[in-house]
């Protein structure tokens, strides 16, 4: 193997999302199955014996691709030349605890790992937040690295995305492999829109396919906006390994490309595109090329799509408001 290795940086890397991820990674499945990798994992001191853990099974894996594993608490050692970030660790919301006081306990990781990636990562570092509220964490961490270009920080909507299609070809029968163009709007969370409108089922468009916007309403859009909340419920946990996947997904296209004719969905930095302002960690419909994600740019809103997305962008609004009056961003 000649090729200098990938320096990947997994936060959480004990977790659930953590354990399901870090074999894919090293497998070659995030960049590429050419592509030797460098994992850095960065946990808290208490989850630092069950990430070595996770590293003598990765070691046990023989993976040709693995080129090392380092362990740390550190966020300036896990972000030293960091190529590609995956930031998974976050506090969850526990009992009692308020919207603001989740927003801050996460501003408390976002903030310095941001910090981190600003001050030690290399120069072409692209990171993808996972953790939630994760377009919120996504933009707390990019205020704090004013030197890393802004686009670099992406927030995941690929689970909702896929979760989308899926739901699409259950209805219609048709393959997730023919449908194309879906679109996740906003915030990853039960107000983000799954807009089919530009989509098509087999080379139609799909809301004429269903003619069916009743469907859409009561049916579609709940059913995968809602669908981490119906997992926790199963579960008894939240999707750990459909989560690991999407991200899996997320960045792969980011660095390799979009298929011609298709686009997929990404948080990313509002351009002030569709009327969303700008700066706002958002999510859309997105080509990759050239390792750069775009913003698909001249589509059609009508009144059912304009609403859902305004309601979605404006909980980002008032989530950025409270992290900006706590002083965060
Ligand atoms: N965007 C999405 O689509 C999506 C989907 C599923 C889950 N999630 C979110 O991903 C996050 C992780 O989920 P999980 O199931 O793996 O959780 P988990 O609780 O199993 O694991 C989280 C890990 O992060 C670690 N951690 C906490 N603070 C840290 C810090 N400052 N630095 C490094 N590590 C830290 C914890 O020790 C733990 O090992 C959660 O916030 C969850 O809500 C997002
Ligand atoms: O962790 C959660 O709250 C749910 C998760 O974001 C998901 O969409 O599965």
């Amino acid at each position: 193997m000649t090729r200098t290795p990938v320096n990947v940086t997994v936060t959480g890397a004990a977790g659930q999302i953590g354990y399901a991820l870090l074999f894919r990674i090293a497998s070659g499945q995030l960049l590429g199955a050419d592509v030797p990798v460098k994992l850095n994992l960065l946990e808290i001191p208490q989850g630092l014996k069950a990430a070595e853990g996770t590293a003598m099974e990765l070691d046990d894996c023989a993976f040709p691709l693995l080129q090392g594993i380092d362990i740390t608490d550190d966020p300036n050692v896990a972000f030293n030349g960091a190529n590609v970030a995956l930031l998974v660790g976050a506090r969850p919301r526990t009992k009692g605890m308020e919207r603001g006081d989740l927003l801050e306990a996460n501003g408390g990781i976002f903030k310095p790992q941001g910090k981190a990636i600003n001050d030690h990562a290399a120069d072409d570092i692209k990171v993808l937040v996972v953790g939630n509220p994760a377009n919120t964490n996504a933009l707390i961490a990019q205020a704090a690295a004013p030197d890393v270009p802004a686009e670099r920080f992406t927030a995941m909507t690929r689970l909702d995305h896929n979760r989308a299609l899926s739901q699409l070809s259950k209805k219609t029968g048709v393959p997730v492999s023919e449908i194309s163009k879906l679109t996740i709007w906003g915030n990853h969370s039960a107000t983000q829109y799954p807009d089919v409108f530009h989509a098509e089922v087999a080379g139609k468009n799909a809301a004429e396919v269903l003619n069916d916007e009743q469907w859409l309403a009561d049916t579609f859009i709940p059913t995968v906006a809602k669908r981490g909340a119906a997992i926790i419920e199963a579960r008894g946990a939240s999707s750990a390994a459909s989560a690991a996947n999407a991200a899996i997904d997320h960045v792969y296209t980011w660095v390799n490309g979009t298929p011609a004719g298709d686009w997929t969905s990404a948080g990313v930095v509002s351009d002030g595109s569709y009327g969303v302002a700008e700066g706002l960690i958002s999510s859309f419909p997105v080509t990759a090329k050239d390792g750069k994600f775009e913003i698909v740019q001249g589509l059609d809103i009508n009144d059912f799509s304009r609403a859902r997305i305004d309601a979605s962008v404006k909980e980002l609004e008032e989530e950025r408001d409270a992290v900006r009056g706590l002083g965060l961003i």
